[in-house]
């Protein structure tokens, strides 16, 4: 089922540039002459507008891939409140099944060579009382790219997460450093701090930092990206 170059996009929290980084990546990949399609599999959070329900992270990356697929496909789970995605989902009345989103995801990768799916907060958020979003990355198979929000306290953030990816039998493929806090200070000592440990425990790259952007839009963000990694492994799973 695994198109030829697919990515699950996690962050270490809400809120720090997951989609943000997933249009860049969806940008980057466009341009090398992928199919881009992408996937944000259960949002919370939705607006009406021109007739129909929507969420603004999905709508973002739909604008950023090539390949244009209804909604209902790429966001099987559109809960109303823009709450923890259990509790959303409770307040309307509905379950979050991950074989649903592996059935909407299998028909995705029929209309594109290149799916990003952003998954919702951090890795591991529940989805009900037994499952999370680890075990939807894991469903997936998806090889895992984490977005670090650089901000005080996105060290530990980061280095949980990394070690909750790999616990969880997945890929962590490559990291970037978006500075989603303009006045944090020493964000270069704190990047290489994060360099050497994930190239040494789990030879996974720097694919970009993005600095804070006066206009963040998916094409600037993806000035900042090198996507070679993720190309030459994939190409060399093929
Ligand atoms: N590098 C940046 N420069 C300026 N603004 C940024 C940057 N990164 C993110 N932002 C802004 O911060 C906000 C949060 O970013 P984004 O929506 O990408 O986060 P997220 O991790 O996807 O959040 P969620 O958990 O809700 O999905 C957005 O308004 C976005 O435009
Ligand atoms: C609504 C918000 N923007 C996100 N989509 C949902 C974040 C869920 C975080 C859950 C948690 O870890 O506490
Ligand atoms: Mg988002």
């Amino acid at each position: 089922m695994d198109p030829s170059y697919s990515f699950f996009v996690t962050g270490t929290d809400t809120e720090i540039g997951k989609t943000l980084t997933s249009g860049a990546l969806l940008h980057a990949f466009g341009k090398r002459g992928l199919r881009t399609a992408a996937m944000k599999p259960i949002a919370a959070g939705a607006e009406y507008r021109n007739g129909a329900w929507c969420n603004e992270d999905a709508d973002f990356l739909a604008q950023a891939a090539n390949v244009a697929l209804p909604p209902a496909l790429t966001t099987p789970y559109l809960c109303q409140e823009a709450l923890a995605p259990h509790i959303a989902a409770r307040q309307d009345g509905i379950r979050l099944e991950i074989e649903q989103i592996i059935q909407c995801y299998a028909t995705v990768t029929q209309a594109a060579n290149c799916v990003v799916v952003e998954g919702v907060g951090g890795f591991q958020v529940p989805l009900d009382d037994h499952y999370d979003t680890a075990d939807l990355a894991r469903a997936l198979k998806l090889p895992v790219v984490l977005v670090v929000g650089l901000r005080l306290g996105c060290l530990n953030h980061a280095l949980l997460t990394a070690a909750a990816i790999c616990a969880n039998g997945l890929p962590f493929v490559g990291w970037v450093a978006n500075q989603i806090d303009p006045t944090m200070r020493y964000v270069d000592e704190n990047i290489a701090t994060l360099r050497v440990r994930f190239e040494q425990q789990y030879n996974a790259p720097l694919l970009g930092k993005i600095p804070h952007l006066e206009a963040p839009s998916a094409a600037t963000a993806a000035l900042y990206l090198n996507i070679d990694p993720l190309l030459a492994l994939c190409a060399k799973r093929l």
